[in-house]
């Protein structure tokens, strides 16, 4: 089972590196598990091909990946702009809604996101839902300054229902910290959501730095199966 789970990330992310990386490209590297094959495949092909690319890291892990792939690390200060970026997702819904996040990276991955003239998700078909929280049942991250967690988590309840859970390190005592010094609330939730207006409420909390909701971002999905085919879902607006 998990050798045809990874079967299906591999192929997501060859097709999504074969039919997008161009040579010269400033390029987004997301975070998580299936982002490994997209960095393995932008390796090989920069060895026969010289891509001279420039890759922006979306965290600590895509940092390493970077140099341990010998590809050359960039920065939105140099670069504030991206060509194009590729990460994972926890979920994905009908709209190329995405829940992300589940690895903890989500607020860097969403500004890296953001700069990028496309962006690109690979995934295995488990992501590939028709709505958030089908599969996903660990609810939507959200990055919390940690002086205010505890009213975030009260406010969130408060607004939104469901139960705003703070995320526990499972190798270190007390709650996991971002990359970027910070707590991580999980809110789960019940049933369908407008996804907008929900973003709308949870930006809206003083404390609350970022959620894992890539709402409207999304250019193509690919969803890669056991077998090596793959899915792709392109936006329709
Ligand atoms: O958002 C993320 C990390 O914050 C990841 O992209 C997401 O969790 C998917 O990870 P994986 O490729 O391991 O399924």
């Amino acid at each position: 089972m998990a050798d045809a789970v990874e079967a299906g990330k591999v192929a997501a992310a060859r097709r999504a590196v074969d039919e997008n990386i161009k040579k010269g490209q400033v390029v987004g590297i997301g975070s998580g598990s299936t982002i490994v094959f997209a960095v393995q495949r932008i390796a090989e092909r920069n060895k026969k091909e010289e891509l001279n690319l420039v890759c922006i890291p979306t965290s600590f892990q895509a940092r390493q990946l970077i140099h341990e792939y010998g590809l050359t690390l960039g920065n939105l200060e140099t670069s504030p702009e991206i060509d194009i970026a590729i990460d994972g997702a926890d979920e994905v819904d009908d709209d190329i809604n995405l829940i992300k996040g589940g690895g903890g990276c989500l607020m860097q991955e969403k500004i890296i996101a953001s700069c990028s003239k496309k962006f690109f998700v690979i995934a295995d078909t488990r992501k590939n839902s028709r709505v958030l929280g089908t599969t996903w049942r660990k609810g939507v991250p959200i990055e919390v300054l940690p002086m205010a967690y505890k009213p975030v988590q009260l406010k969130i309840n408060q607004l939104l229902g469901g139960n705003a859970v703070l995320r526990m390190a499972s190798k270190k005592a007390g709650p996991v910290i971002t990359d970027n010094g910070n707590f991580l609330i999980d809110w789960e939730f019940e049933g369908a959501q407008d996804w907008m207006a929900v973003e709308r409420v949870l930006q809206n909390v003083p404390g609350v730095i970022e959620t894992g909701l890539f709402l409207n971002m999304t250019h193509v999905a690919y969803f890669g199966s056991p077998d090596g085919q793959v899915l792709v879902r392109t936006r329709k607006n």
